[in-house]
Order: C-alpha cells, then sequence, then structure tokens
C-alpha cells in the first residue's frame, strides 16, 4: 500500500500577527512546518511528503531549507486560497491508489504513533480523523443573550491528521467550495462517507495565538525528554 502526508501550509497566519506565517516561525531552534515535516518522516510507512505553499513562498522555504540543512525529501506543491483549495492541489498530485493523511502545517506535535494509528484505521475503515473531548461546559448561542448548554459527551474538538483512502478524499474534492468546509472530515462527510473519529492527543494543539508557541515549546521538551 502506498502512504501519502499532504502537509498544508498556505496560510498566512493572520490571527498570529506576525512579521512571518506561523509556519516559519522558530520553534526550538527551526521552524514549526519542519518539526511538522519531521514527525511524518519518523513513520515507519514511508508516506510521500507533500508540502502546500503559497508560491511566494516557495524560495524562502528553500532558503530556509538550505539553513537548516534540512534535507527530508518532500514536493512542494502550490497553495490556493482557501484551506480546501491547498488540499485539493496537494492531491492532485497523489497518483494511483492509497491513504492520505492530510495534516496541518502548524500541528508540530502529532505523535509517531497517532499518526500510524490514523493511517491503520483509515486503511482498514476509510477513514480516519483525529480527535478529543472538551474539558470545559459547552454551550450553543440563541437570540440576544441566550444560550442553551450542550452535553459535553457527544461532543468532540476535530484534529489532523485526518486521513482517507485515495477514492473518498478525490470523491470528495470534486465538490464546489462551501463556507461549511472547516476541514477534509467535513468535506468528505458532505460527499456522503460516514466519518470515524480516532482518538486525538491533547498535545496536538494548532498553533494560532502566540501563546500556542510558548505551549509548544514546552510540550516539545517534555516530548524529547
Ligand atoms: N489557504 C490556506 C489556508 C490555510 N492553510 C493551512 O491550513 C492549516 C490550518 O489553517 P489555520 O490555522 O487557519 O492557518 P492560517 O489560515 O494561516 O491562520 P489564520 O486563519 O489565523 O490566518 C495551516 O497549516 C494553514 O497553513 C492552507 O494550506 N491554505
Ligand atoms: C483542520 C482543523 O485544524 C481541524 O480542527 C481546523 O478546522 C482548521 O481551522 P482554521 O480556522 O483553518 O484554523
Amino acid at each position: 500500500m502506498k502512504y501519502y502526508a499532504i502537509i498544508v501550509a498556505g496560510g498566512k497566519g493572520n490571527r498570529m500577527n506576525q512579521d512571518i506565517p506561523k509556519q516559519f516561525i522558530e520553534l526550538d531552534g527551526k521552524p514549526v512546518l519542519m518539526h511538522t515535516i519531521q514527525s511524518f518522516y519518523n513513520c515507519v510507512l514511508n508516506p510521500e511528503i507533500i508540502l502546500v505553499l503559497n508560491s511566494e513562498q516557495h524560495r524562502f522555504w528553500k532558503e530556509l531549507c538550505h539553513t537548516h540543512s534540512f534535507s527530508i525529501p518532500h514536493q512542494v506543491i502550490e497553495g490556493g486560497k482557501e484551506r480546501f483549495d491547498s488540499v485539493k492541489n496537494g492531491l492532485a498530485v497523489v497518483k494511483g491508489d492509497g491513504v492520505v493523511a492530510v495534516h496541518d502545517a502548524v500541528r508540530p506535535l502529532a505523535s509517531t504513533a497517532l499518526i500510524m494509528a490514523s493511517y491503520q484505521m483509515a486503511l482498514a475503515e476509510g477513514n480516519a480523523i483525529a480527535a478529543i473531548q472538551p474539558v470545559d461546559s459547552v454551550r450553543i448561542k440563541k437570540e440576544g443573550q441566550h444560550s442553551l448548554s450542550l452535553n459535553r459527551d457527544e461532543l468532540f474538538l476535530i484534529q489532523t491528521p485526518q486521513t482517507f483512502v485515495t477514492e473518498q478524499l478525490r470523491r470528495a474534492y470534486l465538490q464546489p467550495y462551501s463556507d461549511a468546509f472547516t476541514d477534509d472530515a467535513s468535506v468528505v462527510e458532505k460527499a456522503g462517507f460516514s466519518i470515524n473519529i480516532l482518538p486525538g492527543e491533547r498535545s496536538n494543539i494548532k498553533i494560532t495565538y502566540v501563546q500556542d508557541l510558548e505551549l509548544a515549546s514546552f510540550l516539545l521538551k517534555k516530548q524529547g525528554s
């Protein structure tokens, strides 16, 4: 079986509000994105790595690879306007049948065990979506100041990797873009497939705000110790 990892790094990181997009910010000596690629490279299934980057950043990335002597083999593909478009561009270079993990470049802490479990479950069940359950109480907003409590035992916070057999992902990404597509599971679900939850990891944070970099640094050191 052939395995692929589409690492989406075509975002601008507006919420982080820094000079460079968050996937290039240094985390413990190297760009966030290099930690993420390394996690997939460590997987014994040897996934082919497809990196999706905005075209204006291809040169910058090449320079970063040179500066950090980063030599993990990967193919660089052009990013799109929305995350949906970036995934679609990455998927276009996946040839033949296989199992494809889609992963946010800004989740550098996914463990090799989680990546492996994601590929195995997707191969057996068609797809595998990493998720954790909320620890806070949760409410849904209604009119005005009103809100209603939700049963948190029925809720999941969705992470990546989100892994699929090629048939599901290809069929799903033929659909036109919708604002409701916040991740790959929502795209594949809309195409008629049922979605399987895989236990994710609390440490598998998505770096979104400046504080997340400090947390990621702490967690990286803990993983390494
Ligand atoms: N057009 C886009 C938008 C997002 N992404 C990627 O999708 C992942 C999750 O997106 P998010 O955390 O929202 O990143 P940004 O869009 O960069 O952040 P922001 O929404 O704060 O601008 C990131 O790795 C991001 O680079 C992408 O490849 N192409
Ligand atoms: C794909 C994702 O990380 C799953 O939680 C999330 O939906 C990305 O959302 P963002 O608004 O693009 O960060």
